[in-house]
């Protein structure tokens, strides 16, 4: 976003090492067909739905998976499935985050959708259902966010608070593989219309290493 009277830079950082903030990665119209496949993927198989968790709570935000399905916490077979050209997605990705992709072979895709007039977000937690130590990437679409990357001792400082808006790549491997993080907040009414999305997707693509 931008505030006051000074832009704030939107430039590619190493957050923390082997986190990689790529602004603007996707372009307008790979943004619009990745919208559109997750309003097809909404009508089915798996809809889109709240998790509860097992100690009740429900989560406010919204998930389907694509490949092996993630429940509190671990996964399990699932019927949708991941697209070949999703996971190719994925292997760009961290060419532009990382340089290469080491044969990075993503076997699930979580999406999540945030409705931002309902107070969704995402407390700080570690993706580590995974038995794989390959990187999660994550793409932002629609509203902006607030995501905070943290360390891999604990969920508090020292964390860092990146403003993911929509066509941005997020990669997380490394070192920074198992690292806390969460979304605290996201900024309604932030999408570009012309995007047709109100509220804000976020897919992140893993390698379970399950078989
Ligand atoms: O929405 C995001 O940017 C992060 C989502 C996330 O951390 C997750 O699905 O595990
Ligand atoms: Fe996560």
């Amino acid at each position: 976003m931008t505030e006051g009277l000074f832009p704030v830079e939107r430039a590619r950082a190493e957050v923390a090492p082997g986190a990689v903030h790529v602004p603007g990665w996707l372009s307008a119209e790979r943004q619009r067909e990745l919208v559109a496949a997750c309003r097809e993927w909404g009508r089915g198989p798996v809809p889109f739905q709240h998790t509860v968790l097992p100690g009740g709570g429900v989560m406010s935000v919204q998930t389907l998976c694509l490949g092996w399905r993630w429940e509190p916490y671990r996964y399990v077979p699932g019927t949708a499935e991941l697209p070949a050209w999703l996971a190719g997605l994925g292997r760009e990705a961290l060419v532009a985050a990382y340089g290469e992709h080491g044969g990075y072979a993503p076997d699930t895709a979580l999406v999540n959708f945030y409705d931002a007039g309902a107070g969704a977000k995402m407390g700080m937690h570690r993706d580590r259902e995974e038995r794989s130590g390959a990187p999660v990437v994550s793409l932002s679409l629609g509203d902006t966010c607030v995501f905070r990357f943290g360390n891999t001792e604990n969920r508090g400082r020292p964390y860092t608070d990146v403003e993911l808006v929509s066509g941005d790549l997020f990669v997380f491997g490394g070192p920074s593989r198992f690292a806390y993080h969460g979304v605290p907040k996201v900024y309604g009414g932030t999408a570009d219309p012309a995007l047709g999305l109100a509220g804000r997707l976020n897919i992140t693509l893993r390698e379970t290493g399950l078989s």
